[in-house]
């Protein structure tokens, strides 16, 4: 059994994770880290795991943790898991990191982006970008994992088999994404309140949200350009899920098989992309408490532009199933492994 630590585990993010392991054949929790829960019942924080889950909270000491752990998920908030690496950690246990300490190559992006200075920069060039449809060869050698962004994940599935295949020009990418609220995490913010979400749509980090230059970076090595795209996030009043829709120039005329025959050259055979049927666009609801990202597109030959589509769970592929899925390469099991969860509705 792999022996599973997660720091963090009091978070939307952390508390996905519990819920995908505790479901997972070959895992074991040893940790359930908190910072305000310390020897509190894990399930008095969250009561679906009453009977589930007899452990206690414990503190987010991840030195005492890699002497117990194979694993450690790091679902805490930014800055965090950089100002605890050492290579002493490495050489104990496996880091899976849900923040973006180690998402973007170029430290000086990361500090200008999310405002705040690197703690262990040493670290970011060995850390692998965990998009496993992607970069899949290189999560199974890795000893440290950024485990990439909600929107991140379901802007670039969306868009990059384009990119990779030339179609589109990537500098005329324009992406309007959509997420529920538990993508903003579970601390308590005004603008998260019920009065503030409910019956309402709003924009923000409008041309300042910090994931536009991760999906810039990966679209850039997809390419190989630089790639300067706009990005404008809208939270909606539902629990979760993301829906993308990019739009973008054709380099070309195309036809709809030679679109379709880009995105089947990369994803036919993935098992957790599902490219819906014609004129079939994605939907939340359908992809819901499940790993799949949904992906669909139309070409607008009247305007010369395409209009990509792509729906996740955001708590799911857009981070803990995700973060399951980079564990299970990393330890060379098959990468679908206690990730079968059937998409939920109603
Ligand atoms: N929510 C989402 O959809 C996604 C989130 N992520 C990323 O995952 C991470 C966690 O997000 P999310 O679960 O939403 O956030 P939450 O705010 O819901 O949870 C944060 C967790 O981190 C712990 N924590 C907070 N501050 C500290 C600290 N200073 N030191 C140690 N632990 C701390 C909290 O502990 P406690 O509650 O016990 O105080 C809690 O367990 C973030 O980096 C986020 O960007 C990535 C993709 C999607
Ligand atoms: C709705 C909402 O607030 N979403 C979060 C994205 C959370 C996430 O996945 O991003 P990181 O892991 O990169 O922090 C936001 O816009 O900041």
């Amino acid at each position: 059994m792999i022996k599973a630590g997660i720091i963090g585990s009091t978070g939307y993010a952390g508390n996905e994770l519990v819920r995908l392991l505790l479901q997972h054949p070959e895992t074991e929790i040893v940790w359930y880290g908190s910072r305000s829960y310390i020897d509190e019942r894990y399930a008095s924080v969250y009561r679906n795991m009453f009977r589930l889950v007899d452990a206690v909270c414990l503190d987010d000491n991840m030195e005492e943790l890699a002497k117990q752990a194979d694993v450690i998920f790091t679902a805490t908030p930014q800055g965090f898991c950089a100002s605890m690496m050492s290579e002493k950690l490495l050489e104990q246990a496996k880091i899976i990191d849900l923040s973006a300490d180690f998402r973007i190559k170029d430290v000086k992006v990361y500090e200008e982006w999310y405002k705040i200075s690197h703690k262990s920069p040493g670290f970011i060039s060995e850390a692998v970008y965990g998009l496993c449809e992607i970069n899949r060869e290189d999560v199974k050698k890795a000893r440290l994992v950024a485990n990439p962004g909600c929107y991140t994940t379901c802007s670039i599935l969306t868009i990059y088999p384009l990119v990779k295949e030339g179609l589109i020009d990537p500098d005329s990418i324009i992406i309007d994404a959509k997420s529920g609220t538990s993508g903003a995490g579970r601390g308590a913010k005004v603008a998260n309140l019920y009065c503030e979400v409910n019956e309402n749509i709003k924009a923000y980090g409008v041309a300042t949200h910090r994931h536009t230059p991760e999906i810039e970076e990966q679209l850039g090595y997809a390419g190989g350009c630089e790639v300067k795209l706009n990005f404008t996030p809208h939270l909606v009043p539902m629990n979760r899920g993301i829906l993308v829709t990019a739009y973008a120039a054709l380099r070309k005329s195309v036809s709809e098989q030679e679109v379709r025959g880009a995105y089947e050259k990369y994803y036919k055979n993935e098992t957790f992309i599902r490219l819906l049927e014609k004129d079939v666009p994605p939907e939340t609801r359908w992809v819901e408490g499940s790993n799949y990202v949904d992906i669909n597109f139309k070409i607008d030959s009247r305007t010369g532009r395409i209009i990509m589509m792509g729906a996740i769970d955001n708590l799911v592929k857009g981070a803990a199933g995700q973060a399951v899925q980079n564990m299970n390469l990393m330890f060379g099991l098959p990468e679908e492994t206690g990730l079968n969860q059937v998409p939920m509705f109603p």
